[in-house]
């Protein structure tokens, strides 16, 4: 299977950490047009840090042309010189998985109505508007898992950033854990969950996935800003070293072509090793900054191609589709849609 990109991943989204504002660029004149009223009220206010920001932006956008083969490359460097030191990670296993996670996919594939209730005992309905949690990994291949990571990092691997707002931790694919561990796990267990909880965002359709590590240190990325995943359904896991602060906030749903909505509520939940959270990917959020410690979390963006090849989440249009290596943004010339910009 092909996947592919939408066309707008090369001009909209693109974020100015220094503004806290995310743009869309076709040339500077749309820019500047577009943005220079807010941006100057943001600080940007002479014509030297306008063309700054430009030079920031135009280097974003080659960047993420040359992504895919970037990180091919990546890939293929890590392949061949990296030494995992828990090799046998690098394959589910059930007993990696926790015994009430087990259950809840087997309740989940029962799904009589029945088996409602059971499923309902074992998955915990957080405040926030169609948040899941429930345990998923033990604790030890938590600890496995993190050492790995650390491993990792600590070798000279070429490493590339898990999206355009974080800038340290892991890409799993680039690290070999897509096809033997994270698309099973989708697959066989998670998919079971996301069928019965979110059928109006494909969560019986899930095809493909961006799976990463999110990294938060003093001294290096220690929070992220309020935003909605380029996904259908977000599995957030925390992978359970210690620290303090970093809880994760929801807001409101994103909706095209609204200006965000100053009153929202936001609903804070806290992290707790080893649990899992689920999410609707438009559902906005952000983390707020740890106060020390070191926080790892697994971030599984899932994607349905049946609701996004109708829809781009990102420009909300029909997407204009680029072919690209791997999964791509999960794109594919499928022609049965739901289509839920309408939703
Ligand atoms: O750090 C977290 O818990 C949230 C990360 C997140 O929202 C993302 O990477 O999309
Ligand atoms: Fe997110």
């Amino acid at each position: 299977m092909t996947y592919y990109v939408c066309r707008c991943f090369f001009s909209n989204n693109i974020f100015l950490k220094q503004y806290n504002l995310h743009v869309t660029y076709k040339d500077e004149e749309q820019f500047k047009h577009d943005y220079l009223q807010i941006l100057r009220k943001r600080g940007c206010n002479t014509e030297e840090k306008i063309r700054e920001a430009c030079r920031e932006i135009q280097k974003e956008i080659s960047r993420r042309r040359h992504l895919g083969e970037e990180s091919l490359k990546r890939r293929n460097v890590i392949s061949s010189h990296y030494t995992p030191v828990h090799p046998e990670i690098y394959h589910l296993k059930e007993e990696y998985l926790a015994s009430e996670f087990l259950a809840l996919v087997q309740a989940c594939k029962a799904n009589k109505s029945a088996s409602l209730e059971e499923i309902f005992d074992r998955i915990k309905v957080e405040k926030a508007e169609r948040v899941y949690t429930f345990p998923i990994f033990t604790e030890e291949f938590c600890r496995l898992f993190v050492e790995e990571l650390s491993h990792f990092e600590d070798s000279d691997c070429p490493k590339g950033r898990p999206n355009t707002m974080n800038k340290y931790g892991v890409l799993l694919n680039e690290l070999g854990f897509d096809e033997d561990f994270l698309t099973p796990l989708r697959e066989h267990y998670i998919a079971a969950i996301t069928s019965l909880m979110y059928p109006d965002w494909g969560g019986a359709f899930l095809d493909s996935h961006k799976a990463f590590v999110v990294k938060y240190k003093l001294g290096q990325d220690t929070d992220l800003n309020y935003h909605y995943d380029n996904a259908e359904i977000t599995l957030n896991v925390s992978l359970g070293k210690t620290f303090t602060g970093g809880e994760l906030y929801f807001g409101d749903m994103f909706r095209p072509r609204e200006t965000s909505n100053q009153n929202a509520r936001f609903t804070e939940i806290s992290h707790v090793p080893s649990i899992a959270l689920l999410h609707r990917g438009q559902h906005r959020h952000g983390a707020s900054p740890i106060t020390s410690g070191e926080r790892y979390n697994l971030i599984i963006w899932m994607r349905s191609s049946a609701v996004r090849n109708a829809c781009c989440p990102m420009c909300f249009e029909e997407p204009d589709l680029v072919p690209t290596v791997g999964f791509g943004d999960g794109f594919t010339k499928q022609t049965e849609t739901v289509d839920v910009c309408t939703v």
